[in-house]
């Protein structure tokens, strides 16, 4: 049966990246995504955003939710320091499968760990199972009525620490608005919007930070 968007994103990068490259192969997957078909990757636009705040959260522990092709996991882990580390959690088996590839194919395998199944369920498992303490980054780009469910779950287990540090992609579009009432209102929250642009297209999109107060 015909391979689906998410193959020929991982082939294109396969045939044309630079392997142990992640550089090579965030912008491989933006050249095909630009050119050919559309899919929703942060992008490079939203990706400089996400590269300054990653950088300076410097995290040694970082969470993603929604790896997708795993586009924001290569993006992130290129600018951890040594023994930092990255979880991202997927439940779409084919996505994770293609992500997992490309995480290994750009060489980041040795600090990205991909967790798969729903947020829901390996939020709660992150102390235990994955000796999670806590977390000094989050980038939430998975459905976008999870994020603010999964911002007072990562509260509820203890994941977060004065400073740790949330980005939020697709404010605008598709949008989160739930999300956003929901951080600037809170106390607990210090939030900074980020306009930007909908990956590869002219439609305005935002992303939004949100630093735990404590
Ligand atoms: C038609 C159309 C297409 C794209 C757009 C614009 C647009 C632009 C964007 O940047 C977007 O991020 C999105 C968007 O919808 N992203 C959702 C991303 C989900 C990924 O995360 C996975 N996932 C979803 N919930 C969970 C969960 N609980 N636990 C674990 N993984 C989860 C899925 O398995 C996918 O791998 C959309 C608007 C309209
Ligand atoms: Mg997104």
């Amino acid at each position: 049966m015909n391979q689906s968007k998410e193959q020929r994103i991982l082939n294109f990068v396969l045939q044309n990246a630079v392997r142990g490259d992640p550089h090579s192969v965030v912008d491989t997957i933006d050249k095909y995504c630009s050119q050919k078909e559309w899919a929703m990757n942060v992008g490079d636009e939203k990706g400089k955003i996400l590269d300054k705040t990653v950088q300076e959260a410097n995290p040694s522990v970082a969470l993603e939710l929604g790896t997708y092709c795993g586009y924001s996991a290569v993006r992130i882990s290129r600018l951890l320091k040594a023994g930092a580390r990255l979880l991202t959690v997927e439940f779409n088996p084919e996505f994770a499968a293609i992500a997992k590839q490309m995480i290994e194919f750009a060489g980041v395998q040795d600090k990205v760990k991909l967790l798969e199944g729903p947020s829901e369920e390996i939020i709660p498992q992150l102390k235990k199972k994955y000796e999670v303490d806590t977390l000094d980054f989050v980038f939430l780009d998975h459905w976008k009525e999870r994020y603010t469910p999964d911002t007072i779950l990562l509260q509820e287990c203890n994941l977060l620490r004065k400073g740790s540090v949330l980005l939020a992609d697709n404010i605008i579009f598709p949008g989160a608005p739930d999300f956003v009432n929901y951080v600037r209102k809170s106390p607990h929250f210090q939030c900074t919007n980020y306009p930007s642009h909908l990956e590869y297209m002219q439609v305005e999109d935002a992303m939004e930070k949100a630093v735990f107060l404590g």
